[in-house]
């Protein structure tokens, strides 16, 4: 039986709605819409579209967005110095560094930087920090929109198995912190996990974000498995292409995630969703 699709582009265009909606009412009642500031760095092709592909979706939800582009040999100072002018202007509600950042800037530093509250990517400590105590506040977006899909299946994840693949700070780890407050068991692999497609094969939930063009083949997948594909990978013909090998995966799994139109559009409208939240966090006495 072939899986049912969890479709990404559909549930983010259900999102942006409910936020176009509450930003009516926020400005109805006299307040102030809320405001975005995106940096880029340098002019990596993949950035700028994840970029501009962030400024529509504001444009669409009624936010006030800002693009500061810098050049590719900006010194991490210069960058210091506008997070600085970012975090002291009251009109903006959340400030976004897009990565990767040019080899000169430490990015650790730089998310530092940034006010907790209007992080809105969720990357600084005391927010990843909160995560780890069952308390978050505001959430990395694509693990918080991973949890948003899963919600759409109506399966409930408490007792599951839930298997990560790969350990990055944007998404594995946070991902199985996510999981784990739902009350999900966890592994996270890594190159240097034994037993990788046994483990594979264990998983309720199966998440990949390996940076792999199709990675995960049919018979590492537990039959009615839900699997979501994290990766993007830009083939040479110029598809796009996830970690899963969708078209086998497909015929094994109980729910997949595309690429293109599965967790992609999600992050974006999760970080319309964390924008809100700063904006509420900030007008709130
Ligand atoms: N500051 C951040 N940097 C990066 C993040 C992030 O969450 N915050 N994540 C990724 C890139 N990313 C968002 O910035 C992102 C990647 C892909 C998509 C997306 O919608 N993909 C589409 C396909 C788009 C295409 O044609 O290339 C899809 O999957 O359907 C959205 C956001 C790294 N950096």
């Amino acid at each position: 039986m072939s899986a049912k699709i969890l479709d990404g582009k559909a549930i983010a265009a259900e999102l942006r709605g409910q936020i176009r909606h509450d930003v009516e009412t926020i400005t109805r009642s006299g307040q102030r819409p809320p405001g975005l500031a995106v940096i880029l760095v340098g002019e990596n092709p993949a950035s700028q579209v994840y970029v501009r592909n962030k400024q529509k979706a504001c444009e669409e939800v009624g936010f006030v967005s800002e693009l500061i582009r810098m050049d590719a040999d900006t010194h991490q100072d210069q960058l210091l110095n506008v997070i600085d002018e970012l975090n002291a202007r009251t009109e903006i509600d959340g400030i976004l560094v897009q990565l990767p950042l040019p080899d000169q800037i430490d990015e650790e530093t730089i998310i530092e930087r940034i006010l907790p509250t209007k992080d809105v990517d969720g990357f600084h400590p005391y927010n990843v920090g909160r995560l780890v105590l069952r308390m978050p506040l505001l959430r990395p977006c694509t693990p918080k929109g991973i949890m948003t899909m899963l919600e759409h299946t109506g399966v409930d994840p408490a007792g599951k198995d839930a298997v990560i693949i790969g350990q990055s700070n944007i998404v594995g780890r946070p991902m199985a912190l996510e999981l784990l407050m739902a009350r999900c068991t966890i592994t996270v692999c890594h190159s240097r996990t034994k037993d990788l497609e046994d483990k594979m094969r264990g998983a309720d939930i199966l998440v990949a974000a390996v940076g792999r063009p199709n990675f995960v083949q049919a018979d590492w997948v537990k039959p009615g498995a839900t699997v979501i594909d994290v990766g993007i990978n830009r083939l040479e013909d110029g598809k796009l292409c996830g970690d899963v090998d969708f078209h086998a995966v497909k015929e094994v799994a109980g729910w997949i995630t595309p690429v293109p139109g599965g967790v992609g559009p999600m992050t974006i409208a999760t970080l319309l969703e964390n924008t809100l939240q700063a904006a509420r966090l900030h007008s709130t006495p």
